[in-house]
């Protein structure tokens, strides 16, 4: 069994009397990286509060075999996080921000290659006050990093990037991942999250309904192949009344199984002089799978 970094065992969280977290039990491997994926309001940014102390809960939190309370949480100097939006203060650079939360003995190389690897050399030591969105979220991202930390919690940490600021986020937590360093990161933006989680935690409703990898989520997905024909219309119709099952929309997009035979379905086709130009394998993607799921707990 892989190292936990962090177990999080029966918690419970209110706001007022309304129950946020419902028995939230999971835990992060060391070294890998976590997607906690959820609708709007499922409890994610609850649950990091909660690994954080921000927040009142009921449970057990251990981090490195260790208890961490509410009133007590020492180990929590090994975790760095950016949660919601980063606190900035206008009138402070970027590098004033980094160099106040730098804690004691961390390298201004270890500052300054944060900063290359983020490509915030251009404005870093501008005031943060003409910072775009992406600049300050970049910032605060920079923040959770630089007191070298076990586990970094990211609650978004897309949010408001373009592109290229993607990539270089992507590939700086791919090279910390690679240095032994563990994540949990929330993502609306699946896509992303597919390309860097290597767990997932789904939530629904403040409740936990899946803890999987997402390799085993992706191979349990539908799997289709879709048809580039001479007419699509009445390739659906026979198609559909030989019995196959067609996602519905413009395309001839054929859900497959382990019986799956490619041979006669253009045979299907053909003898009704419907030429086929094109065949396609698609594979359901996180955002498919995980709206299956939550379609499937409801
Ligand atoms: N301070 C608060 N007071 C009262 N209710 C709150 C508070 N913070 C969160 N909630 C409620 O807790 C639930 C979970 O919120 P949370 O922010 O954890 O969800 P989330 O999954 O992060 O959502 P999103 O994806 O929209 O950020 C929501 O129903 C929200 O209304």
């Amino acid at each position: 069994m892989k190292d936990e970094i962090l177990v999080v065992k029966n918690v419970n969280n209110f706001f007022g009397r309304k129950q946020v977290l419902k028995n939230v039990s999971f835990s992060l491997s060391s070294g890998r990286i976590t997607g906690l994926v959820g609708a709007n309001g499922a409890g994610k940014t609850t649950i990091m509060k909660t690994i954080l102390s921000l927040t009142p809960y009921a449970g057990q939190i251990m981090f490195e075999g260790q208890p961490s309370t509410f009133n007590d949480h020492p180990l929590l100097n090994d975790i760095g996080a950016l949660i919601e939006y980063p606190s900035i203060y206008p009138f402070m650079t970027g590098m004033e921000h980094l160099r106040l939360f730098a804690r004691g003995k961390v390298q201004s190389t270890g500052i300054q290659s944060l900063i290359h690897m983020l490509n915030m050399e251009g404005y870093i030591n501008s005031a943060a006050r003409g910072y775009s969105l992406g600049m300050r979220q970049k910032l605060g991202v920079a923040m959770a990093f630089v007191n070298n930390p076990k586990l970094v919690i990211l609650d978004e940490p897309m949010n408001g990037l373009d592109p290229q600021s993607n990539k270089e986020l992507r590939d700086l937590i791919i090279d910390q991942r690679n240095r032994g360093v563990s994540f949990l990161i929330s993502s609306h933006i699946l896509s992303e999250l597919q390309k860097l989680a290597e767990d997932l935690i789904i939530v629904d409703q403040g409740k936990v309904v899946r803890q999987t990898t997402m390799k085993n989520l992706l191979e349990a997905n539908n799997h289709f192949i879709v048809l580039n024909t001479s007419d699509d219309k009445k390739a659906q119709e026979i198609l559909i009344a030989a019995g196959y099952y067609l996602v519905s929309g413009e395309k001839v997009r054929i859900k497959t199984d382990a019986n799956f035979d490619i041979a006669e379905i253009l045979t299907n086709l053909i003898s009704e002089n419907i030429a086929v130009h094109d065949v396609k394998h698609e594979d359901e993607d996180l955002e498919g799978s995980v709206l299956e799921l939550l379609n499937t707990a409801n």
